[in-house]
């Protein structure tokens, strides 16, 4: 069994390349961050005067912990109850049944009980410039109100990587200014030798 994750500064491409890789990889689930939010009503507005999206208080973290913890025991169950169809290993001479799933979120490496799960860690970074680009042209479930990137969200992201950086968190870095093929070709291969230096 096997847990990669990625964390990326927000539109960094991570769901992207978890699309990819879900495809690609054998008996392969995800579990995305952004369904554990607390209900809108619950995150609290900070001092710097926004809602605080971008805050670790406004996940329900040991909820997220539990569906990890599920997958970990029962991954076929886990695999079927979630639409995932159970197929054996493409490759040979992997020895046992593998299973993986894939976490993707943003705020993965700043809570040891969900970090200290994980066998391997990416960690997608874009430059303030295209980050706020790329945010410009999405639309979330509770829109940005002016002002949210340079007032909030930007300022978040340094404060929990720098968190996460003093933590020493082991991480593979992966610049998200790549195309989208090199990245997934790049996870793909690592996760691979991954599989088979377990075997
Ligand atoms: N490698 C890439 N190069 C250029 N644009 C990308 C890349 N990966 C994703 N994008 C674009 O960036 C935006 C955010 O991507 P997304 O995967 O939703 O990011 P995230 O899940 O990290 O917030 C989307 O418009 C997507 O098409
Ligand atoms: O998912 C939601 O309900 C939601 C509501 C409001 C804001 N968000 C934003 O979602 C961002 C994290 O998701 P992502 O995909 O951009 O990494 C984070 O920067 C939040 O500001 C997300």
């Amino acid at each position: 069994m096997e847990i990669p994750s990625e964390e990326v500064v927000t539109n960094g491409g991570k769901t992207t390349l978890t699309n990819r890789l879900i495809k690609a990889l054998p008996n392969c689930c995800v579990v995305h961050q952004d369904d554990f939010y607390k209900p809108q009503d619950q995150i609290e507005v900070g001092e710097d005067g926004f809602k605080q999206w971008d805050a670790l208080e406004s996940l329900d973290m040991d909820a997220m912990v539990s569906t990890v913890q599920a997958w970990i025991e029962e991954p076929r169950k886990f695999a079927r109850s979630h639409g995932v169809n159970v197929r054996p290993n493409s490759k040979e001479p992997v020895p046992e049944e593998i299973h993986i799933l894939v976490i993707e979120g943003f705020l993965l490496y700043n809570y040891k009980p969900l970090t200290d799960l994980f066998n391997k860690r990416y960690y997608l970074t874009v430059p303030y410039d295209e980050c706020k680009r790329r945010r410009s042209t999405r639309h979330y479930p509770i829109p940005d109100p002016p002002g949210l990137f340079d007032g909030h969200v930007w300022p978040m992201y340094l404060k929990y990587r720098k968190e996460m950086e003093t933590q020493e968190v082991d991480a593979v870095y992966l610049d998200g200014l790549k195309s989208r093929d090199d990245l997934c070709h790049q996870v793909f291969e690592e996760i691979q030798n991954m599989l088979f230096n377990c075997s």
